[in-house]
């Protein structure tokens, strides 16, 4: 009896880990599949998509702690941040606020999911997750470049969102498909989460 509860418990477990390292994988994967194309300061990515399925389908708790794993991997070295960039040196980058706010994105896609479990609900989660990922993002982004980093001839606030306002259409659709795509997979993942 004893046995198989700690063997079911190691399981759940496993499998918790699996799906919080699948989400930092895919966080590394899309933020280099299309990273080429840069926009001013911006890389175009797909890691606010990811970040906001991962609060979906994880749970807040689970997909923000999938975040903190990436940007720590990130942080040791490992260059899976855009442009196949890593290491201590991303912390002062103007696009490392949008790293931290994964964290956020996550959390919160993942709570307002949870209290509005409808398809509504979720896209709903999706563009409010996806908000706090551009508001903090180019805040950070904006003051990087006034305060700590070499800033574009004449760069001013209303450039770096208009910087923003190219991967904006490209956000926006994403956050209803990952509204819609995780209201249809949850019930399926939640299954194997405890
Ligand atoms: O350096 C990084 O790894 C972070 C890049 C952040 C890119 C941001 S995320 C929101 C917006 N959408 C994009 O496609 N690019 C920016």
């Amino acid at each position: 009896m004893t046995t198989s509860v700690t063997r079911s418990s190691n399981h759940s477990r496993t499998l918790t880990l699996v799906h919080v390292a699948m989400f930092s994988a895919l966080m590394a994967i899309g933020a280099n599949i299309s990273a080429f194309l840069v926009v001013g300061g911006v890389p175009i990515t797909l890691q606010t998509f990811f970040a906001i399925l991962a609060g979906i389908l994880l749970g807040k708790r689970l997909g923000a702690a999938a975040m903190i794993v990436y940007a720590l991997i990130g942080l040791a070295g490992v260059p899976v941040f855009a442009q196949f960039s890593g290491g201590m040196d991303t912390l002062i980058s103007p696009t490392f606020g949008f790293i931290i706010s994964y964290v956020f994105t996550a959390y919160a896609a993942g709570w307002i999911a949870s209290k509005m479990p409808s398809k509504k609900g979720f896209i709903l989660a999706a563009l409010v997750a996806t908000a706090i990922n551009y508001v903090f993002g180019t805040n950070w982004m904006y003051a990087a470049y006034k305060f700590w980093f070499a800033a574009p001839e004449g760069f001013t606030y209303a450039m770096a969102w208009a910087w923003m306002a190219v991967p904006l259409p490209k956000d926006i659709l994403l956050a209803v498909f990952a509204g819609l795509f995780g209201f249809r997979m949850q019930p399926i993942i939640r299954k194997y989460l405890p």
